[in-house]
């Protein structure tokens, strides 16, 4: 028997679907996930599907410090599934990319980890260490490169950083890694879960 997981996100210019389709490549490279990537308007329309979901990894760009509108607009209009706890104790997770590194990323990971606690949901974080493809890269001031996974050491969620650059050129190597390991962890704590609970 396969598990359904679902990768749901807005994005307004490219970058977060990047971020996204790589959440979705790790998470469908694991046997025994179902994987869907689908957009939040998409997500709106399908929201009684999603309740037959075992997990689901909820995707945002950061604007003004918070999640977008068009990722809100989901966020509000699953608030019906909340009356009848119809999604409690799916799998959850959450990401987010932005032009800053910081840019107050932490806030919108935040704000999409306390919705799916709300649905009482089961809410997975990186359990990545800094800069985990390259350690040695923390020894300089200069930080890591482009290249590492979780190179601004984000625990709560994946983060992917853009700066000015259009997509395909942002988010960088290291940030798509990063949404790929995190894709594929929350899809085998999925299955960990699943099984278990059978
Ligand atoms: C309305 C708006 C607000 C933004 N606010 C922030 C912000 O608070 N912090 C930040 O680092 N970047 C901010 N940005 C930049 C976006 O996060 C960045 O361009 C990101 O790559 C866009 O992702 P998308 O292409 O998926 O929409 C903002 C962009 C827009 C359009």
């Amino acid at each position: 028997m396969t598990s359904q997981l679902f990768v749901i996100y807005h994005s307004g210019y490219g970058h977060t679907r990047r971020q996204a389709e790589a959440v979705y490549q790790g998470a469908a490279s694991v046997e025994g996930i179902e994987a869907e990537l689908i957009t939040a308007e998409e997500a709106i329309a399908r929201l009684d599907d999603l309740d037959h979901a075992d997990a689901m990894i909820f995707g945002s760009p950061t604007y003004m410090g918070s999640m977008s509108a068009g990722m809100k607009q989901f966020v509000e209009a699953a608030a019906k599934k909340w009356f009848s706890l119809a999604w409690k104790d799916k799998v959850a997770g959450a990401f987010t990319n932005s032009s800053s590194f910081s840019g107050d990323k932490l806030n919108t990971l935040v704000g999409l980890m306390i919705n799916a606690m709300q649905h009482g949901m089961i809410y997975v974080g990186t359990a990545m260490l800094p800069a985990a493809s390259n350690p040695d890269a923390m020894n300089s001031v200069e930080g890591p490169g482009p290249d590492v996974t979780n190179r601004v050491g984000s625990f709560v969620g994946a983060m992917a950083t853009s700066f000015q650059v259009d997509p395909p050129g942002a988010p960088p190597q290291g940030d798509l890694a990063t949404a790929e390991a995190y894709g594929k962890r929350v899809a085998e704590i999925t299955l960990q879960f699943v099984r278990g609970r059978g």
